[in-house]
């Protein structure tokens, strides 16, 4: 269980995440939504430890998050793997060596050095390639991939760290709408088949309501909605997004189905 409570981080007199509280049950998959600027990013990243909290305190499963330090620190991270917009992978890297990166927390530094990767290691990042159908592309350099690819791998390795907790920082915001439903469909899957709690952000309140269990609406770094997405009404999504309600509720894709995707269902775009 992920609770935050009372979560402020500050950037000089701004408070960009303000005594913020909300618990997460394990299996969720809660969406963060908001207009720009509304501290969404800057919420997940504090609680990975990113970004460093002012006040208020991080638990998980009773651990305090927010007095973590060092190898301890490090440890956090690895459990609560992030997601990025930009992907975030090595470019001059081959795709299988970037999900192996997700098992960097679990060897010692000579094996990471020399990058002497487990064989153990290499079966789970092939199948974690396997779950998103870009097996075939492992020995690929990634800067060769789509946006698209990309963000599975990313994914991919996301999964390879066996976390407790993904946080996907707006895993959509660089893709076209085809890429965009393989990408949501890849994190439910990851939610549904390996029981991951998901914290995602999202723009698009359409993507929100259709994969999330649950919204966490923010306004100016403050949490103004919590709750199912039917709660959400159209008055309440309006004040959320202010001008931009009629933006954030276009035609958005829906999930593969009403369950788990399939495995190796997503065409290798
Ligand atoms: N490192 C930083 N230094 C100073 N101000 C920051 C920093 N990071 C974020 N902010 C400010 O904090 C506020 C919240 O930013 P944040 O990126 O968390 O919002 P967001 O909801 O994720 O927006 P977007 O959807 O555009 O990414 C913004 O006003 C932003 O300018």
């Amino acid at each position: 269980m992920l609770v935050v409570d009372g979560l402020t981080c500050r950037f000089g007199a701004k408070a960009a995440v303000d005594d913020a509280s909300f618990e997460v049950s394990p299996g969720g998959f809660v969406g963060v939504i908001g207009r720009s600027g509304a501290g969404k990013s800057t919420l997940l990243r504090t609680i990975n430890r990113l970004a460093t909290p002012s006040q208020g305190r991080i638990l998980f499963d009773g651990l305090d998050v927010t007095a973590l330090r060092g190898k301890e620190l490090r440890q956090w991270r690895a459990r609560s793997a992030m997601i990025f917009q930009q992907f975030n992978l090595v470019g001059r890297l081959d795709v299988l060596t970037n999900v192996l990166m997700g098992r960097l927390a679990t060897m010692p530094a000579w094996r990471s050095l020399l990058q002497a990767w487990p064989e153990q290691d290499k079966a789970l990042a092939m199948s974690a390639l396997e779950q998103f159908d870009i097996a075939s592309l492992a020995a690929q350099r990634a800067d060769q991939l789509s946006g698209g690819q990309q963000q599975r791998v990313a994914i991919a390795r996301a999964l390879v760290q066996q976390p407790d907790i993904i946080l996907a920082d707006e895993p959509i915001a660089s893709l076209d709408p085809r890429n965009t439903k393989i990408v949501m469909d890849a994190l439910l899957r990851i939610n549904k088949h390996f029981g991951i709690t998901v914290l995602c952000n999202l723009h698009s309140l359409d993507l929100a309501r259709s994969y999330c269990d649950r919204l966490i609406g923010m306004a100016a770094g403050r949490v103004v909605f919590d709750g199912a997405p039917s709660a959400l009404t159209d008055q309440v999504a309006r004040e959320l997004y202010d001008l931009e309600a009629n933006e954030a509720m276009g035609g958005m894709p829906v999930p593969a189905s009403a369950g788990v995707p399939a495995l190796g269902t997503a065409a290798a775009a």
